[in-house]
């Protein structure tokens, strides 16, 4: 396909922020904008001024503190109201007010919504249309115009929506954007009504769609196919509803799958890194299955994806995941062999090959264990341990041993404390550490840092940050076996450990003692120094 520019528009800051459950603050953003920005995105819609407190404070400081260097800013607003004059509406002023380069102007293109929700005429609606655009042409303003229910509109009357396109573009709008804005639309009537519309009107038409088919990327594609010239579309899909065309499967199918200039080489390799920043943002869960930039996008678990993984990546990507900045990542399970084993090895630096009886090994124990419930794929330094023991032939001495640990939940109204005692061996030296917090997982941690910190300065930095607990047999009642996983991180590493135990707590101590064995492996005792001796770990 020849490369062709595309006008690309974000308009997560005003159509992601209808999501149900995001609410960014101002700083945020900003900082969503500066992601997009360096993403290098045409255009950032940063919110509606004049309608939004939050999104008119967000242009007043956007013009002092938003340094953007590809984007241009874009205010977001309504016509003006029908019998107003266009230079007195407040909504209007406004809009001139943000600062803004551009303006995108929402107007009906439905008569049924002219008539029913705007309540005016089909001829007032079209002079609203005329009017405020050249009014904000004539105030040095670059203005799009958002033709809202478009797709219905053109369906129910066709002339009717062709006369809003030609109107917004005779008074200067530089391209007219069709909105799909019930998400209704199916790929092939977004085609034929892109086609259409240029035919008829030869005018620069835009695509914005709903995923409410699940069709906003595929209905976007076909727009485009079909001559639209400007995309919009929000971070991760956010958007009302079920949200708007995601932008950042767009950018890779545009970019990838078209050849089309949408963004520098450089920028979609940032591509992952500015999708999982805005997440940061946001705090939404993220879709992991998410295409291009999704933590999965480029996972494997089967063992016969895997296989042909090892002799080449290319036969089971459709792109390689270094053109947006993902990873190729494989996952040990049940559902792998020899190869997963020897992918995910040597993902985590080891050199083996499936062909090895210690991979075979692996890869066997790994089938047995994940039947009796544990689950490695979120478990890689669980996963580490057990591969390291089938290198060695044997389990390697552990930096402490443990002879025993005890846990205690007491309560009363008002107060419940938890406290956790173990009792360890570094170098053949008993240790005893006591521990409190506000459960049982929280009391062992403690009390685990209590005993070994001091002959292990390393694990001071080690910190608890996920624990995640599922029942296996929920129908065997109390009895059920419990998997625990946990996450640890020290600053640069994050790992999972798994545990699994009839007993929530006994599971919880297994996948603790495998994070904090991960921790030292490689590791000596850090051994006391000489001008201080090994505290006293006694309870106190
Ligand atoms: C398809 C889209 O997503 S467009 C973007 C939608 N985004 C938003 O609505 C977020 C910001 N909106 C708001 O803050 C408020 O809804 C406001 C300030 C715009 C209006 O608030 P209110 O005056 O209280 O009215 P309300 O929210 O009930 O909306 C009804 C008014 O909007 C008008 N309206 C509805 N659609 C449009 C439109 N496309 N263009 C202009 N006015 C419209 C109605 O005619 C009605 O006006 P009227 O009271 O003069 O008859
Ligand atoms: C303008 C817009 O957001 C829509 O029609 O969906």
């Amino acid at each position: 396909m020849a490369e062709e520019s595309l006008q690309l528009y974000d308009t997560t800051l005003r159509d992601g922020s209808q999501r149900e459950g995001m609410a960014l603050t101002v700083d945020e953003k900003l900082a969503v904008a500066r992601h997009l920005d360096a993403l290098g995105v045409g255009f950032i819609e940063g919110g509606w001024p004049g309608a939004v407190p939050r999104d008119t404070e967000f242009f007043r400081r956007a013009r002092t503190e938003l340094r953007l260097r590809h984007a241009q800013l874009t205010a977001f607003g309504a016509t003006r109201k029908a019998g107003a004059v266009v230079s007195a509406d407040p909504q209007v002023r406004a809009l001139l007010a943000a600062g803004t380069p551009v303006i995108t102007l929402v107007a009906k293109s439905h008569t049924g919504h002219v008539e029913r929700a705007l309540r005016t005429t089909l001829a007032e609606n079209l002079a609203m249309i005329g009017s405020t655009v050249r009014h904000l042409v004539h105030a040095g303003r670059r203005v799009f115009l958002d033709a809202e229910h478009y797709f219905d509109g053109h369906r129910l009357n066709r002339e009717y929506a062709l006369a809003v396109v030609r109107t917004a573009a005779e008074a200067g709008a530089e391209a007219v954007v069709l909105c799909d804005t019930n998400g209704g639309a199916l790929p092939d009537q977004v085609r034929q009504t892109v086609a259409d519309t240029i035919a008829a009107t030869g005018v620069p038409v835009g695509i914005h769609c709903h995923d409410d088919t699940g069709c906003a990327v595929a209905n976007t594609m076909a727009a485009v196919d079909a001559g639209a010239t400007h995309v919009q579309g929000t971070a991760h899909g956010y958007g009302e509803r079920c949200g708007n065309a995601d932008l950042f499967t767009l950018i890779g199918n545009l970019a990838l799958k078209q050849h089309r200039h949408v963004v520098e080489p450089a920028q979609l390799a940032r591509l992952t890194a500015t999708a999982r920043a805005i997440t940061e943002l946001t705090g939404i869960p993220p879709r992991t299955a998410a295409p291009y930039a999704g933590a999965s996008a480029f996972t494997h678990k089967a063992g016969l994806h895997a296989s042909a993984l090892r002799v080449d990546p290319g036969l089971y990507q459709h792109v390689d995941p270094d053109r947006v900045g993902n990873t190729m990542r494989a996952l040990v399970s049940d559902m792998g062999g020899r190869s997963s084993v020897e992918l995910k090895a040597r993902e985590l630096g080891y050199e083996v090959t499936a062909g090895s009886a210690e991979v075979a090994r692996a890869a066997a124990r790994i089938k047995d264990l994940e039947s009796d419930g544990y689950s490695f794929e979120s478990a890689d330094a669980s996963f580490e341990l057990l591969l390291r023991e089938e290198l060695a032939g044997r389990v390697p001495e552990p930096p402490f041993q443990v002879d025993s640990w005890e846990v205690a939940v007491a309560g009363r109204p008002g107060e419940v404390r938890t406290e956790a005692s173990v009792s360890l061996r570094v170098d053949g030296v008993p240790l005893t550490a006591t521990g409190h917090g506000n459960g049982p997982v929280n009391a062992l941690d403690r009390a685990l840092h209590q005993a070994l910190d001091p002959y292990f300065p390393q694990l001071a930095r080690l910190e608890l940050v996920d624990y995640r607990v599922r029942v296996l047999t929920g129908e065997t009642g109390s009895g059920a076996a419990t998997r625990v996983l946990v996450s640890y991180r020290d600053g640069e590493r994050r790992w999972g450990t798994v545990g699994v135990d009839q007993n929530t707590v006994t599971a919880s101590w297994h996948a603790l003692l495998d994070a904090v064995r991960y921790a030292l492996l490689d590791e000596v005792c850090a051994g006391r120094p000489a001008e201080s001796p090994a505290p006293s770990l006694a309870p106190a």
